[in-house]
Protein backbone atom coordinates (compact mmCIF):
# COMPACT_ATOMS: atom_id res chain seq x y z
CA UNK A 1 0.00 0.00 0.00
CA UNK A 2 1.56 3.07 -0.91
CA UNK A 3 1.19 6.20 1.59
CA UNK A 4 -0.46 9.42 0.66
CA UNK A 5 0.54 12.64 2.46
CA UNK A 6 -2.53 13.17 4.38
CA UNK A 7 -3.56 16.85 6.15
CA UNK A 8 -6.26 16.99 8.62
CA UNK A 9 -8.37 20.11 8.76
CA UNK A 10 -9.58 20.15 12.74
CA UNK A 11 -7.34 18.04 14.62
CA UNK A 12 -10.27 17.86 17.64
CA UNK A 13 -11.22 13.49 18.85
CA UNK A 14 -12.16 12.31 15.83
CA UNK A 15 -9.28 13.51 13.84
CA UNK A 16 -6.81 12.18 17.49
CA UNK A 17 -8.00 8.94 16.73
CA UNK A 18 -7.62 8.80 13.05
CA UNK A 19 -4.03 9.56 13.48
CA UNK A 20 -3.71 7.61 16.30
CA UNK A 21 -4.68 4.62 14.57
CA UNK A 22 -3.01 5.28 11.45
CA UNK A 23 0.37 5.41 13.67
CA UNK A 24 -0.35 2.30 15.58
CA UNK A 25 -1.06 0.77 11.98
CA UNK A 26 2.97 1.54 11.20
CA UNK A 27 1.43 4.01 9.32
CA UNK A 28 4.97 6.94 8.94
CA UNK A 29 4.24 9.85 10.61
CA UNK A 30 6.40 12.13 8.62
CA UNK A 31 3.39 11.42 5.89
CA UNK A 32 0.72 13.24 8.32
CA UNK A 33 -0.36 16.89 8.66
CA UNK A 34 -2.80 18.56 10.97
CA UNK A 35 -3.85 22.19 11.50
CA UNK A 36 -6.42 23.30 14.06
CA UNK A 37 -5.94 27.15 15.73
CA UNK A 38 -6.01 25.65 18.97
CA UNK A 39 -3.03 25.20 19.86
CA UNK A 40 -4.14 22.31 22.63
CA UNK A 41 -5.83 20.24 19.87
CA UNK A 42 -2.38 20.63 18.01
CA UNK A 43 -0.55 20.03 21.54
CA UNK A 44 -2.35 16.26 21.98
CA UNK A 45 -2.13 15.10 18.37
CA UNK A 46 2.15 15.72 18.88
CA UNK A 47 2.01 13.46 21.72
CA UNK A 48 1.45 11.39 19.67
CA UNK A 49 3.81 11.33 17.24
CA UNK A 50 5.63 13.65 15.17
CA UNK A 51 3.23 14.61 13.22
CA UNK A 52 3.65 17.98 11.20
CA UNK A 53 1.28 20.53 13.16
CA UNK A 54 0.23 23.94 12.56
CA UNK A 55 -2.58 26.75 12.61
CA UNK A 56 -2.17 27.29 9.17
CA UNK A 57 -5.24 25.08 7.04
CA UNK A 58 -3.96 26.46 3.78
CA UNK A 59 -0.08 25.21 4.96
CA UNK A 60 -1.11 21.92 5.69
CA UNK A 61 -2.98 21.39 2.51
CA UNK A 62 -0.10 22.06 0.04
CA UNK A 63 1.08 18.95 -1.97
CA UNK A 64 -1.29 16.82 0.21
CA UNK A 65 -3.25 13.67 -1.51
CA UNK A 66 -5.86 13.18 1.04
CA UNK A 67 -7.62 16.09 2.80
CA UNK A 68 -9.54 14.72 5.79
CA UNK A 69 -12.13 18.07 7.07
CA UNK A 70 -12.83 17.29 10.46
CA UNK A 71 -13.67 20.19 11.83
CA UNK A 72 -17.51 20.79 13.40
CA UNK A 73 -20.63 20.50 10.70
CA UNK A 74 -21.65 24.55 11.86
CA UNK A 75 -17.99 26.06 10.77
CA UNK A 76 -17.77 23.59 7.62
CA UNK A 77 -18.53 25.67 5.00
CA UNK A 78 -16.53 28.48 6.25
CA UNK A 79 -13.18 26.67 6.71
CA UNK A 80 -14.05 24.93 3.18
CA UNK A 81 -14.70 28.27 1.04
CA UNK A 82 -11.46 29.76 2.51
CA UNK A 83 -9.05 26.31 1.63
CA UNK A 84 -11.19 25.92 -2.03
CA UNK A 85 -8.15 28.21 -3.68
CA UNK A 86 -5.31 26.24 -2.18
CA UNK A 87 -7.42 22.98 -3.55
CA UNK A 88 -8.66 24.15 -7.03
CA UNK A 89 -7.35 21.74 -9.55
CA UNK A 90 -5.56 20.17 -7.46
CA UNK A 91 -7.05 16.64 -7.74
CA UNK A 92 -6.65 15.69 -4.02
CA UNK A 93 -9.03 13.74 -1.95
CA UNK A 94 -11.24 15.61 -0.16
CA UNK A 95 -12.13 13.10 2.72
CA UNK A 96 -15.25 14.91 5.21
CA UNK A 97 -16.39 13.21 8.37
CA UNK A 98 -18.67 15.62 9.47
CA UNK A 99 -22.66 14.37 10.21
CA UNK A 100 -25.24 16.21 8.11
CA UNK A 101 -22.84 17.93 5.69
CA UNK A 102 -23.71 16.88 1.81
CA UNK A 103 -21.50 16.54 -1.45
CA UNK A 104 -23.65 19.33 -2.95
CA UNK A 105 -22.49 21.43 -0.14
CA UNK A 106 -19.33 20.87 -0.43
CA UNK A 107 -18.95 20.80 -3.64
CA UNK A 108 -20.62 24.31 -3.53
CA UNK A 109 -17.91 25.28 -1.24
CA UNK A 110 -14.76 23.94 -2.89
CA UNK A 111 -15.64 23.48 -6.31
CA UNK A 112 -17.72 21.18 -8.43
CA UNK A 113 -14.46 19.76 -9.84
CA UNK A 114 -13.46 18.11 -6.56
CA UNK A 115 -13.46 14.38 -5.78
CA UNK A 116 -14.68 13.24 -2.71
CA UNK A 117 -15.69 11.12 0.10
CA UNK A 118 -18.20 11.57 2.59
CA UNK A 119 -17.98 9.38 5.31
CA UNK A 120 -19.58 8.47 9.06
CA UNK A 121 -17.37 7.54 11.69
CA UNK A 122 -18.61 6.51 15.06
CA UNK A 123 -16.58 7.11 18.66
CA UNK A 124 -15.30 4.02 18.98
CA UNK A 125 -12.93 4.82 16.77
CA UNK A 126 -11.49 6.48 19.42
CA UNK A 127 -10.35 2.87 21.16
CA UNK A 128 -9.96 1.47 17.77
CA UNK A 129 -13.59 0.16 17.30
CA UNK A 130 -15.17 2.04 15.53
CA UNK A 131 -17.77 1.69 12.35
CA UNK A 132 -17.30 3.89 9.28
CA UNK A 133 -19.58 3.95 6.05
CA UNK A 134 -17.90 5.89 3.59
CA UNK A 135 -19.85 7.19 0.11
CA UNK A 136 -17.67 8.10 -3.11
CA UNK A 137 -18.08 10.70 -6.02
CA UNK A 138 -17.99 9.04 -9.29
CA UNK A 139 -14.81 11.35 -10.07
CA UNK A 140 -12.99 9.27 -7.04
CA UNK A 141 -10.77 6.88 -8.59
CA UNK A 142 -9.79 3.56 -7.55
CA UNK A 143 -6.57 4.37 -5.87
CA UNK A 144 -8.16 7.21 -3.93
CA UNK A 145 -11.25 5.23 -2.99
CA UNK A 146 -8.25 2.63 -1.80
CA UNK A 147 -6.82 5.43 0.37
CA UNK A 148 -9.78 6.06 2.21
CA UNK A 149 -10.42 2.78 3.29
CA UNK A 150 -7.03 2.32 4.20
CA UNK A 151 -7.23 5.45 6.47
CA UNK A 152 -10.76 4.78 7.66
CA UNK A 153 -9.84 1.07 8.61
CA UNK A 154 -7.02 2.56 10.62
CA UNK A 155 -9.82 3.39 13.41
CA UNK A 156 -12.06 0.09 12.73
CA UNK A 157 -14.29 -1.32 10.13
CA UNK A 158 -15.08 0.10 6.87
CA UNK A 159 -18.27 -0.30 5.02
CA UNK A 160 -18.93 1.61 1.55
CA UNK A 161 -22.40 2.56 0.64
CA UNK A 162 -23.81 2.81 -3.19
CA UNK A 163 -26.11 6.49 -2.70
CA UNK A 164 -25.27 8.87 -0.52
CA UNK A 165 -28.70 8.98 0.71
CA UNK A 166 -27.50 5.33 2.63
CA UNK A 167 -25.54 7.72 4.89
CA UNK A 168 -28.57 8.44 7.16
CA UNK A 169 -28.98 4.94 7.73
CA UNK A 170 -25.52 4.65 8.99
CA UNK A 171 -26.15 7.49 10.88
CA UNK A 172 -29.18 5.60 12.53
CA UNK A 173 -27.45 2.47 12.81
CA UNK A 174 -23.71 2.84 13.72
CA UNK A 175 -23.36 7.21 14.01
CA UNK A 176 -25.90 7.46 16.83
CA UNK A 177 -25.51 3.78 17.55
CA UNK A 178 -22.63 3.80 20.40
CA UNK A 179 -25.64 6.12 22.55
CA UNK A 180 -28.29 3.48 22.06
CA UNK A 181 -26.29 0.82 23.57
CA UNK A 182 -24.74 3.22 26.70
CA UNK A 183 -28.62 4.07 27.45
CA UNK A 184 -29.43 0.54 27.55
CA UNK A 185 -26.39 -0.19 29.99
CA UNK A 186 -27.03 2.90 31.91
CA UNK A 187 -30.68 1.52 32.45
CA UNK A 188 -29.24 -1.98 33.37
CA UNK A 189 -26.59 -0.45 35.81
CA UNK A 190 -29.68 1.88 37.40
CA UNK A 191 -31.90 -0.92 38.09
CA UNK A 192 -29.25 -3.03 39.32
CA UNK A 193 -28.31 -1.03 41.84
CA UNK A 194 -32.21 -0.91 42.79
CA UNK A 195 -32.01 -4.94 42.88
CA UNK A 196 -29.35 -4.15 46.01
CA UNK A 197 -25.86 -4.46 43.86
CA UNK A 198 -23.58 -1.48 44.49
CA UNK A 199 -23.15 0.75 41.49
CA UNK A 200 -19.52 -0.45 40.81
CA UNK A 201 -20.80 -4.10 40.68
CA UNK A 202 -23.37 -3.58 38.56
CA UNK A 203 -21.84 -1.50 35.96
CA UNK A 204 -18.82 -4.40 35.15
CA UNK A 205 -21.54 -6.55 34.91
CA UNK A 206 -23.29 -4.24 32.37
CA UNK A 207 -20.01 -3.80 30.86
CA UNK A 208 -18.54 -7.17 30.88
CA UNK A 209 -22.25 -8.76 29.40
CA UNK A 210 -21.75 -5.75 26.50
CA UNK A 211 -18.68 -6.78 25.59
CA UNK A 212 -19.25 -10.59 25.75
CA UNK A 213 -22.28 -10.17 24.14
CA UNK A 214 -20.92 -8.27 21.24
CA UNK A 215 -17.68 -10.56 21.14
CA UNK A 216 -19.99 -13.57 20.75
CA UNK A 217 -22.46 -11.77 18.37
CA UNK A 218 -18.91 -10.92 16.12
CA UNK A 219 -17.25 -14.39 16.54
CA UNK A 220 -20.25 -16.67 15.50
CA UNK A 221 -21.54 -17.44 12.45
CA UNK A 222 -25.18 -17.89 13.83
CA UNK A 223 -27.28 -14.55 13.80
CA UNK A 224 -28.21 -12.95 16.75
CA UNK A 225 -32.20 -14.33 16.78
CA UNK A 226 -30.08 -17.94 17.21
CA UNK A 227 -27.96 -15.98 20.14
CA UNK A 228 -30.99 -14.90 21.96
CA UNK A 229 -33.32 -17.82 21.15
CA UNK A 230 -29.57 -19.97 23.05
CA UNK A 231 -29.91 -17.84 26.42
CA UNK A 232 -33.65 -18.03 26.02
CA UNK A 233 -34.55 -21.11 28.44
CA UNK A 234 -38.05 -22.22 27.63
CA UNK A 235 -40.22 -20.51 31.23
CA UNK A 236 -36.89 -19.77 32.35
CA UNK A 237 -35.73 -15.72 33.65
CA UNK A 238 -35.21 -14.33 30.15
CA UNK A 239 -38.01 -15.41 28.59
CA UNK A 240 -39.85 -13.47 30.99
CA UNK A 241 -37.36 -10.19 30.62
CA UNK A 242 -37.83 -10.41 26.66
CA UNK A 243 -41.61 -11.22 26.72
CA UNK A 244 -41.49 -7.84 28.90
CA UNK A 245 -39.65 -6.37 26.29
CA UNK A 246 -41.90 -7.20 23.31
CA UNK A 247 -45.00 -6.43 25.37
CA UNK A 248 -43.77 -3.09 26.01
CA UNK A 249 -42.78 -2.35 21.89
CA UNK A 250 -39.28 -2.40 22.28
CA UNK A 251 -38.81 -2.67 18.06
CA UNK A 252 -41.52 0.30 17.63
CA UNK A 253 -39.70 2.04 20.23
CA UNK A 254 -36.23 1.39 18.28
CA UNK A 255 -37.35 1.77 15.30
CA UNK A 256 -39.22 5.41 16.31
CA UNK A 257 -35.63 6.23 17.93
CA UNK A 258 -33.74 5.59 14.34
CA UNK A 259 -36.30 7.57 12.35
CA UNK A 260 -35.70 10.63 14.55
CA UNK A 261 -31.91 10.43 13.95
CA UNK A 262 -32.77 10.22 10.31
CA UNK A 263 -34.98 12.78 10.13
CA UNK A 264 -32.45 15.23 12.19
CA UNK A 265 -30.14 14.26 9.29
CA UNK A 266 -31.68 15.74 6.89
CA UNK A 267 -33.19 18.45 8.81
CA UNK A 268 -28.99 19.45 9.39
CA UNK A 269 -28.10 19.12 5.89
CA UNK A 270 -30.91 21.42 4.75
CA UNK A 271 -29.87 23.79 7.86
CA UNK A 272 -25.82 23.66 6.98
CA UNK A 273 -26.03 23.25 3.30
N1 LIG B 1 -18.37 12.79 17.84
C1 LIG B 1 -18.99 11.89 17.09
O1 LIG B 1 -19.68 10.93 17.53
C2 LIG B 1 -18.84 11.95 15.63
C3 LIG B 1 -18.39 13.11 15.04
N2 LIG B 1 -18.32 13.20 13.69
C4 LIG B 1 -17.90 14.42 13.04
O2 LIG B 1 -16.52 14.63 13.24
C5 LIG B 1 -16.25 16.02 13.15
C6 LIG B 1 -15.30 16.41 14.26
O3 LIG B 1 -15.90 16.06 15.49
P1 LIG B 1 -15.03 15.97 16.83
O4 LIG B 1 -13.64 15.52 16.51
O5 LIG B 1 -15.87 15.21 17.78
O6 LIG B 1 -14.99 17.53 17.23
P2 LIG B 1 -13.89 18.33 18.06
O7 LIG B 1 -14.54 19.56 18.54
O8 LIG B 1 -13.18 17.45 19.01
O9 LIG B 1 -12.83 18.73 16.91
C7 LIG B 1 -12.99 19.79 16.02
C8 LIG B 1 -11.67 20.54 15.93
O10 LIG B 1 -11.79 21.54 14.93
C9 LIG B 1 -10.97 22.62 15.32
N3 LIG B 1 -11.28 23.82 14.57
C10 LIG B 1 -12.14 24.84 14.90
N4 LIG B 1 -12.09 25.78 13.94
C11 LIG B 1 -11.20 25.36 13.00
C12 LIG B 1 -10.73 25.92 11.78
N5 LIG B 1 -11.18 27.10 11.31
N6 LIG B 1 -9.80 25.22 11.09
C13 LIG B 1 -9.33 24.04 11.53
N7 LIG B 1 -9.75 23.48 12.69
C14 LIG B 1 -10.67 24.13 13.40
C15 LIG B 1 -11.25 22.73 16.81
O11 LIG B 1 -10.22 23.48 17.46
C16 LIG B 1 -11.26 21.26 17.23
O12 LIG B 1 -9.99 20.84 17.67
C17 LIG B 1 -17.61 16.73 13.22
O13 LIG B 1 -17.92 17.26 11.94
C18 LIG B 1 -18.60 15.66 13.59
O14 LIG B 1 -19.84 15.83 12.95
C19 LIG B 1 -18.61 12.13 12.91
C20 LIG B 1 -19.02 10.96 13.46
C21 LIG B 1 -19.17 10.78 14.85
O1 LIG C 1 -24.97 13.25 17.14
C1 LIG C 1 -24.44 13.67 16.09
O2 LIG C 1 -24.99 14.56 15.42
C2 LIG C 1 -23.11 13.08 15.64
C3 LIG C 1 -23.27 12.30 14.38
C4 LIG C 1 -23.22 10.86 14.77
C5 LIG C 1 -22.74 10.89 16.13
N1 LIG C 1 -22.64 12.10 16.58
Amino acid sequence: MDTPLIAFIGAGNMAASIVGGLLESGYPAGRIRAADPFEQSLARIGELGPVATGTDNNAAVDGADVIILAVKPQIMGEVCQALAPALAGSGALVISIAAGITIDSLRGWLGQATPIVRCMPNTPALVGCGATGLYATDDVSEQQRAHATQILEAVGLVEWVGAEIDLDAVIAVSGSGPAYFFLFMEAMIEHGERLGLDRDTATRLAQQTALGAARMALENDVDVVELRRRVTSPGGTTQAAIESFEAAGLRRIVQDAMQAAVDRAAEMAREMG
